[in-house]
């Protein structure tokens, strides 16, 4: 029966292994299943193979053996398949910069859907929510150059969330951000209602945002828990050079 069929995670990593073309190799049998709904931070020191894992989730490298699947279809270097992985793995790259292009936030975020062959009410109404998702209605006009850091942020993450992706991939979402504008984003993304994989060094984000952590150190997967058991693991997270800000407290108490 249809009712009876599990949902495939959104994402599923097995055996990862990829070698650079000088021989490197940067990671070494990588699982990682990522359930639909689910918010995890993938931490691990300069190095790790963070980045190289990312470039593998929208088949931007493909593994030296080993499989990724996303939502039950397995990446191939088939085109159809291909582009149906990039719409469902969004992934917001560091730099905003990377991410906008065209004269105005409307055009940026509509450019993905278009290219999708959305048209019309359909494509405008893509717009419209992602630019609400993110708090950016109001600036729909602008130049992106125009907007500050923080909001290129918000409209790059708009970007992506105009594909209804399977999975929201964010490669260090609070660098260069102000406090303020750190905790806006960071209230955006917590309301989103998507499987989120963030890539962070900023472990106080971590605790904020993902109920579980992964690390990744040389390659390899060293850790996998409730986001407050890692970071209270004092000799795992010297042993992989990750550090907790002064007086971060990583269990905070529960609200009276
Ligand atoms: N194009 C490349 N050719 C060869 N080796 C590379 C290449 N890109 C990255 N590496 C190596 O692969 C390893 C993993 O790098 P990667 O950028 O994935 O790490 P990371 O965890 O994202 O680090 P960071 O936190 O600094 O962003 C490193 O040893 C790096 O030097």
């Amino acid at each position: 029966m249809i009712g009876d069929v599990p949902t495939p995670p959104s994402l599923d990593v097995r055996g990862v292994r990829y070698a650079y073309p000088d021989g490197h190799v940067a990671l070494h049998g990588v699982d990682l299943t990522v359930p639909r709904g689910d918010r995890v931070a993938l931490l691990g020191p300069n190095g790790a193979g963070k980045t190289t894992l990312v470039l593998h989730l929208n088949g931007i490298l493909t593994p030296t053996a080993g499989t990724v699947s996303v939502g039950g279809l397995t990446i191939s270097r088939d085109r159809g398949t291909l582009a149906e992985i990039r719409r469902r793995v969004g992934i917001v790259f560091q730099d905003p910069d990377d991410q906008l292009f065209l004269p105005t936030v409307a055009e940026d975020v509509a450019f993905g859907p278009a290219n999708l062959g959305l048209r019309g009410a359909e494509l405008a109404a893509r717009v419209d929510e992602a630019l609400a998702a993110v708090g950016m209605s109001e600036h729909r006009d602008r130049a992106p150059h125009h907007l500050s850091f923080g909001q290129r942020r918000r409209v790059a993450v708009a970007t992506v969330l105009a594909m209804r992706p399977e999975i929201l991939v964010l490669d260090e979402p609070s660098s260069n951000l102000d406090p303020a504008a750190r905790r806006e984003l960071a209230e955006i993304l917590r309301a989103l209602p998507v499987t989120l994989l963030m890539v962070t060094h900023d472990l106080p984000y971590a605790a904020e945002l993902c109920d579980r952590s992964v690390i990744l150190d040389a390659g390899r997967v060293v850790a996998d828990a409730p986001t407050p058991e890692i970071l209270t693991d004092e000799p795992l997270l010297t042993k992989h050079r990750l550090e907790l800000p002064y007086a971060f407290n990583p269990r905070p108490a529960p609200h009276p």
